[in-house]
């Protein structure tokens, strides 16, 4: 089983529980310290104007937040963010916002794009971004109905509104792309670093 073999753990500047359980499931050691940045501020700041360059600097304004409270020590900052036409959607507020934005979605192809930033002191060791297409069926209010009421908060805490690992896989016709990079961190890309860079067995 592959381990974080350096000294000290990895540190995931995350809140996320799915990207804790992602690294946790692969056996890799890791601490959790969640970067609370302004997002808002951020993009403002560094002028993106698409999803994925927004994805990619807030991942590093992530990364770069929490690695300057711990010397010496490799942080990971990710972030998702959701596209659709010149549509952008973050976390949806509460069940109306989660229901408004699933009417907007349905039906039609979504992008999401999950960038990983890995900083040391200041330094970008590691940087990647993935991009998943995803189709939703055209569903009946009714189902938008039931869904929501089975999901509940949970809806809140993923930028489409859906868990695809969990009753979200009900949502969509079809899903091209990488199952992490759906869920939020594009492990296979990280594992490929981390086996280069010596930091797991290769
Ligand atoms: N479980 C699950 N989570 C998803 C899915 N799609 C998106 N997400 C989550 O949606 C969230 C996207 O918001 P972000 O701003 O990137 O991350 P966050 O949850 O706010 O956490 P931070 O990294 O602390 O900013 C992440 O937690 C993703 O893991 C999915 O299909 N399943």
């Amino acid at each position: 089983m592959p381990l974080w073999l350096s000294r000290q753990p990895l540190v995931l500047a995350s809140k996320s529980d799915i990207r804790g359980k992602i690294l946790a499931a692969a056996g890799l050691r890791f601490e959790i310290r969640p970067a609370h940045i302004d997002e808002r501020a951020v993009e403002a700041e560094a002028g993106v104007s698409d999803a994925a360059a927004a994805a990619r600097v807030l991942a590093r304004a992530k990364a770069d937040a929490i690695a300057a409270t711990v010397p010496g020590r490799p942080v990971l900052g990710a972030d998702q963010t959701l596209a659709c036409g010149d549509m952008r959607l973050s976390k949806p507020v509460d069940a109306a916002a989660a229901a408004e934005q699933l009417r907007a979605l349905r039906g039609r192809t979504h992008e999401l794009h999950s960038a990983l930033a890995l900083v040391r002191d200041g330094t970008l060791l590691f940087s990647c971004i993935e991009t998943a297409r995803l189709t939703m069926r055209d569903f009946s209010d009714r189902f938008l109905e039931e869904y929501l009421d089975m999901a509940g908060n949970a809806a809140l805490t993923s930028v489409g509104a859906y868990q695809l690992e969990g009753i979200g896989i009900h949502l969509f016709e079809k899903v091209e792309g990488d199952y992490f990079t759906i869920l939020g961190l594009p492990l296979l890309q990280f594992l490929e670093y981390l086996r280069e860079h010596g930091f797991v067995d290769g």
